[in-house]
């Protein structure tokens, strides 16, 4: 048995992540392997439950604290339910988010330090970290004009747009700290770019 790979893709709102997951899924089943496509918060029923906690709403319905931990919880029982055992019988897990958006959004943007956000992951997930994270960047300007486009936003979606540069700090901090895990990929660019982009980081792997 080939070994699972665990790839997660993270950045903005409307970067293109779903739109990614899709596209890959479709080019890895091609290539005959199972692929789990799933995100967070979500992803299992429990963390699916968490995440309407999370979604509807005040915009000051949970402080930054309780925030961490809802997400940290839903990662928790995602990671037991969903992405462990998929693993584990050699699927491909494809996520859209995973811990470096807690350590983007409750970090960068909330103010909870990187330390505490890992600790929270080390007990409940178990440290466990991603094979390959992507980080889609593309400039604010296309990201508003995308998800405009798309219509609709929800509690996390509708933060300000100084919120929404400091979140892209700091995951290019992350990106730049932690290379061998990390690849940045323009995502300015058409979406069949984009996916090759991405595919062509995960060749290695291909049985
Ligand atoms: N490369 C691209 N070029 C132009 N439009 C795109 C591209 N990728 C995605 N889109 C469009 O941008 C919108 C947002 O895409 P998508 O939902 O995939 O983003 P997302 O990162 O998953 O967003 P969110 O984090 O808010 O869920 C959609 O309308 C999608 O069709
Ligand atoms: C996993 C995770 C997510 N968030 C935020 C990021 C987004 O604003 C929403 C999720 O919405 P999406 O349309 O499904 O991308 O939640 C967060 O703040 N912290 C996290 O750990």
């Amino acid at each position: 048995m080939t070994p699972g790979r665990f790839v997660t893709l993270e950045g903005g709102e409307g970067v293109g992540k779903s739109t990614q997951i899709r596209a890959l899924a479709a080019a890895l089943e091609a290539r005959g392997l199972e692929i789990v496509a799933t995100r967070e918060p979500g992803g299992s029923t429990g963390a699916e439950a968490i995440r309407t906690l999370l979604m509807e709403g005040s915009d000051d319905r949970w402080n930054a604290r309780s925030e961490a931990l809802l997400f940290a919880a839903a990662r928790a029982d995602h990671v037991a339910r969903t992405i462990r055992p998929a693993l584990a019988r050699g699927a491909w897990v494809l996520c859209d988010r995973f811990v470096d958006s807690s350590r983007a959004y409750q970090g960068g943007g909330g103010g909870i330090t990187d330390a505490d956000l890992l600790a929270l992951h080390g007990f409940g997930s178990e440290g466990l970290l991603p094979d390959r994270t992507f980080l889609l960047t593309v400039s604010l300007d296309e990201a508003a004009r995308r998800l405009a486009e798309r219509g609709g936003s929800d509690r996390m979606g509708s933060k300000p747009r100084d919120y929404q540069a400091r979140l892209a700090a700091r995951f290019a901090e992350m990106a730049g700290a932690e290379s061998g895990r990390w690849r940045i990929v323009d995502a300015d660019k058409s979406a069949e770019e984009v996916t090759a982009a991405i595919f062509a980081e995960l060749v290695e792997w291909l049985p």
